[in-house]
């Protein structure tokens, strides 16, 4: 298919567009003197057909920025969609639907039914949701995260690697418009963790899919197409086409503000 979109020299095909978005976008916890501020009026744009990862410190507010743009947190102010939809307002039956239905999400720990095979397991947010899964789209995500011989597996006879292939591959199964990851290599060795993350850079690549990747490891926010750094609440600095070198040296920088 060609058309003026997909002619962009950049091979922004899928790039054109916009996955979710934050304005103003204020979390607190707890009020009064003792409130946390975790973010503090940030505005993001994630873009379609992206790979973004969000860096920054413990405590930085990455996991919120994450919770917030999912609908899995409530805001304490400001406003954040997903593609053309209002995220906050939803009451929570919508929510529960739109991140059923728009949103993929994968954790450190793989978080895998145990009972059930790696198949069963790929297609269980479907299942749950009285919807019947392409089956042409399942078996290219299979395909892709070479899965194929391992679909009648239960996550106890998988390594810890294999465990995440298929947690990715449930990401992907609905075809979500945005792919939630936090610290998906956090609980892999370092060449686990490189399969899934070619994996979910393949995703984005071939798929065509988008994905927001919190992490605390430069080589992994190495694979992203932007690094965008959180720092006590706001997104201080962004980087694109990082190197994991220059994503390191980045990171330093924070705590030489914190400790110099
Ligand atoms: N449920 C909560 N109740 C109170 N404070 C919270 C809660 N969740 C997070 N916070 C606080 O909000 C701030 C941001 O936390 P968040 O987990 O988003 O940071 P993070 O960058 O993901 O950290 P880490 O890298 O350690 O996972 C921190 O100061 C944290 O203590």
């Amino acid at each position: 298919m060609s058309t003026p979109e997909t002619a962009k020299p950049d091979g922004a095909a899928e790039g054109a567009g916009v996955a979710a978005r934050a304005e103003s976008l204020t979390k607190a916890y707890g009020t009064g003197p003792t409130a946390v501020v975790a973010l503090d009026a940030v505005d993001v744009t994630i873009a379609r057909g992206r790979y973004t990862a969000v860096m920054g410190p413990s405590g930085s507010g990455k996991s919120t920025l994450m919770h917030c743009l999912a609908g899995l947190d409530t805001v304490t102010s400001g406003r954040v969609w997903l593609g053309e939809t209002e995220v906050t307002g939803l009451d929570d039956r919508r929510l529960t639907q739109l991140r059923r239905d728009r949103v993929g999400f994968m954790f450190q720990s793989f978080n895998l039914l145990p009972t059930l095979s790696a198949a069963e397991n790929i297609t269980l947010p479907m299942d749950i949701a009285g919807r019947k899964p392409d089956k042409a789209w399942v078996d290219t995500v299979i395909g892709t995260l070479r899965l194929g011989d391992r679909l009648r597996h239960r996550p106890a006879q998988l390594s810890g690697g294999q465990q995440q292939r298929v947690a990715c591959a449930r990401a992907l199964a609905s075809r979500p418009e945005l792919i939630f990851a936090d610290e998906p290599t956090g609980n892999l060795d370092s060449r686990s963790g490189a399969e899934v993350l070619t994996f979910l850079r393949a995703a984005v690549d071939d798929l065509r899919q988008t994905v927001v990747m919190v992490t605390h490891d430069p080589v992994a926010a190495s694979y992203a197409d932007l690094v965008l750094f959180l720092g006590d609440g706001r997104i201080v600095d962004e980087m694109a086409n990082p190197t994991a070198e220059a994503v390191l040296e980045r990171m330093k920088r924070f705590d030489v503000i914190r400790h110099g």
